[in-house]
């Protein structure tokens, strides 16, 4: 937090970031110039900061470029003394779908670990102002972290959040349901076998993201759990996840 207040301040207070803040004031009051966000302010006097993602054919995939624009309004809101609170909503089909699949699919971890791949994301939780999540339809993956991220969730009835990313051979993937006594175990077995399928590597390599999770802060916890996301882009069950994904086929994995 510490070092988004200076980040923050050091936005308004640079003469060399004012231009910045300044022709990004211009995005939102003229409008439409964002490609992957629609942004806005309303509320009866217009304080209420509005970020609609606008990605409707990729069901609101998270792609660099859209996280970019995000981390871009969130900046301008921040500066704007008039905003008191900040609304990220998607489409009535998906919030957001998770990070964008095809952009990652032949990511390397080289890749992901020079470039530290995702560290911006953060961006969100790390707000002054308060955020609300406004979910309807899909919030899967990143998408769901995304809304984890701001402060207040609302959700639509249609809601669906799930952090499936161990179909696509990386992490996280724990789902936890409530079920009728007799249909307790067979369901348990059920849920065995569907982990079971996936890749079982990159189901040790999620497993050691939580354990360890339980042992360190916030901030190291999230610092580990994304270099073993980094990892996985090691293996060759990611790219068979991700390319399957892509393919739409049914991934083949091979603990490898
Ligand atoms: C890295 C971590 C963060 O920690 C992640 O976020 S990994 C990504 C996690 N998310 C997922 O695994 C969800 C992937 N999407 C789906 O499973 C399905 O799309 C669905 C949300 C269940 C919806 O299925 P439906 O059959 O209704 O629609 P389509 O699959 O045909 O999707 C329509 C269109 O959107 C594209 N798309 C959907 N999700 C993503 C994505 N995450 N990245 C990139 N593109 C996505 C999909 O490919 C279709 O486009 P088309 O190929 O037809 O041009």
């Amino acid at each position: 937090m510490a070092f988004l207040c200076r980040s923050a301040a050091s936005l308004l207070k640079s003469p060399r970031a004012a231009p910045a803040v300044l022709s990004a004031c211009r995005l939102y009051s003229s409008g439409g110039q964002y490609e992957y966000i629609l942004v806005e302010k309303r509320g009866e006097k217009s304080d209420v900061g509005f970020i609609q993602l606008n990605r409707p054919k990729a069901l609101n995939a998270l792609c660099d470029g859209l996280m970019k624009e995000l981390k871009q309004a969130l900046d301008v809101f921040e500066a704007d003394g008039e905003v008191g609170a900040i609304v990220i909503t998607g489409s009535d089909r998906a919030f957001a779908a998770g990070a964008d699949i095809k952009e990652m699919q032949n990511k390397t971890f080289q890749d992901c670990y020079r470039g530290d791949f995702l560290a911006h994301w953060n961006r969100v939780s790390q707000s002054k102002k308060p955020v609300i999540a406004a979910v309807n339809g899909f919030a899967l993956g990143g998408g769901c972290e995304l809304a984890m991220m701001c402060d207040i969730i609302y959700a639509g009835e249609k809601a669906q959040f799930g952090q499936p990313e161990i179909l696509l051979g990386t992490i996280p993937g724990l789902v936890s349901k409530v079920y009728p006594v007799d249909q307790l175990v067979s369901e348990a077995v059920k849920c065995g076998e569907k982990i079971a399928a996936n890749s079982k590597l990159v189901s040790a390599m999620a497993k050691e993201a939580v354990n360890a999770a339980f042992e360190m802060t916030l901030a190291e916890g999230n610092h580990f759990e994304k270099r073993l996301f980094h990892a996985t882009f090691a293996t060759g069950d990611q790219k068979e996840g991700m390319t399957a994904f892509v393919e739409k086929r049914k991934a083949s994995f091979q603990d490898s």
